[in-house]
């Protein structure tokens, strides 16, 4: 399977001033409505980590899901769900962050993760990074380790791949929009 990066990035359309004033939104859901792109992304990442040993597929809320429990079937790994505030009945680990556009809090379930797990991060998009360094120190706090954070698309300008790298968190996306 060869990745074709023009016909995924054709799909994902910028929207202007959405959610808010200032914001060009990249609308990535015309790739999970189309079977042969989403397949695309799907084998892309199944390739790249088919042999990788991490123990754990994380998958943060709510688009994240959808491409990460695709990963994690593929593999056979374990997911873990990244939910925003409330959501989650269990005894909880609570991050407050801001993303390009919003405040929000994150939580995943305590202890679900130990000291010997290695965490694949996925979520469909890295703008400010707010959203996956959230993430990140929730997987710290339970004293895991992070293999690394997937995204199809990063938004260079917005700096969040670059205040990962900063943090040492190796980081993979499919495509970019400069
Ligand atoms: O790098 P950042 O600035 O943190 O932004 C990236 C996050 O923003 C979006 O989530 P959002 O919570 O807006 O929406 P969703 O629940 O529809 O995924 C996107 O799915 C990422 O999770
Ligand atoms: N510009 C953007 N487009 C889509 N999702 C986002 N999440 C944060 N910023 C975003």
């Amino acid at each position: 399977m060869i990745f074709d990066e023009f016909a995924i990035k054709s799909l994902i359309t910028p929207i202007n001033d959405f959610p808010k004033a200032g914001v060009v939104f990249r609308d990535i859901t015309p790739v999970f409505q189309s079977p042969k792109a989403f397949r695309m992304v799907v084998d892309s990442f199944v390739q790249r980590y088919i042999d990788s040993d991490f123990t754990h597929i994380g998958a943060i809320e709510a688009r994240g899901f959808v491409l990460a429990s695709a990963v994690a079937y593929a593999l056979n790994k374990p997911l873990i769900l990244f939910r925003k505030q409330g959501k989650l009945p269990a005894k909880v680990l609570t991050e407050a962050y801001d993303t390009e556009y919003e405040q929000s809090v994150l939580e995943v379930e305590a202890g679900c993760l130990n000291a010997e797990h290695k965490v694949l991060l996925m979520d469909d998009i890295i703008a400010s990074g707010g959203t996956f360094l959230a993430a990140a120190r929730l997987i710290r706090q339970m004293g895991a380790n992070i293999y690394e954070v997937a995204a199809i698309v990063d938004l260079p300008e917005l700096n969040g791949s670059r205040l990962l790298q900063d943090a040492r968190i190796p980081t993979f996306t499919l495509t970019a929009f400069a």
